[in-house]
């Protein structure tokens, strides 16, 4: 390198999520808030809280469903939009968001024609993958709950977002499908990604010991 040319570190990359003084209020009543967190790839964070704490309502403020009453949160450093919201985060909440008419392959194609296909992947593989090789062209309505669940896992495996917001991504698994939670969160923690889980259930993420975010009435 020249002497007269100075040395310049490269840019660290900024978290994947970060949330400053997020606030959220109903009836001007505090639900959660002030918090302030950042999350980098790679990781896997448990939001913890009792019932009634504020824990879904977080995950839905952060997937854009509820806006947040005050401060920010960015992705990868920008705030975020609803573009990013539809390419870079998905959420798997309560209600699976399944169109119960359509089958499991149906579904899962009406979801990457919102959020994208990662490469290298196909909605036949992904339902392979989750355990429902043989119930492609199934209703959804006609499954039970566990391979319901299982379906909106396959579409998380398709979508390419980083961040998976999950909430209790355990409920209504067999301890196989427990297991292929863990192994899915590892997979996507592993290539990158991150995720924010609620769980109230015995069985939780079991690799490491992931940070906590504690919500508190
Ligand atoms: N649609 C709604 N309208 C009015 N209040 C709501 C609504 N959804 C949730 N709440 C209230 O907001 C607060 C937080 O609810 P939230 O569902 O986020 O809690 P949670 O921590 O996920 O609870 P749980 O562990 O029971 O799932 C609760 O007091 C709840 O009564």
């Amino acid at each position: 390198m020249s002497a007269l040319m100075p040395h310049i570190d490269p840019p660290l990359s900024p978290p994947l999520l970060e949330a400053r003084a997020l606030r959220f209020l109903r009836n001007d009543e505090p639900i959660f808030g002030p918090l302030d967190f950042v999350m980098h790839a790679g990781e896997i964070v448990l939001i913890e809280g009792d019932n009634g704490a504020g824990k879904t309502t977080l995950l839905k403020v952060l997937s854009g469903l509820l806006p947040p009453s005050d401060g920010e949160i960015r992705l990868h450093g920008d705030p975020l939009t609803l573009a990013k919201l539809s390419h870079q985060v998905a959420l798997l909440g309560h209600l699976l968001g399944l169109k119960l008419e359509l089958s499991a392959l149906e579904n899962l194609a009406f979801a990457i024609g919102l959020g994208g296909l990662r490469p290298r992947l196909s909605p036949t593989t992904a339902l392979a993958g989750v355990g429902l090789q043989g119930f492609e062209e199934v209703p959804v309505r006609l499954l039970s709950a566990g391979q319901r669940k299982r379906v909106a896992l396959a579409r998380l495996l398709l979508v390419p977002a980083s961040l998976w917001l999950l909430d209790e991504p355990y409920a209504n698994l067999d301890r196989d499908g427990i297991e292929l939670v863990n192994r899915l969160l590892d997979r996507h923690a592993r290539e990158g990604g991150a995720a924010l889980l609620t769980s109230h259930g015995a069985y939780a993420y079991t690799s490491g010991t992931p940070r906590r975010i504690k919500l508190r009435h």
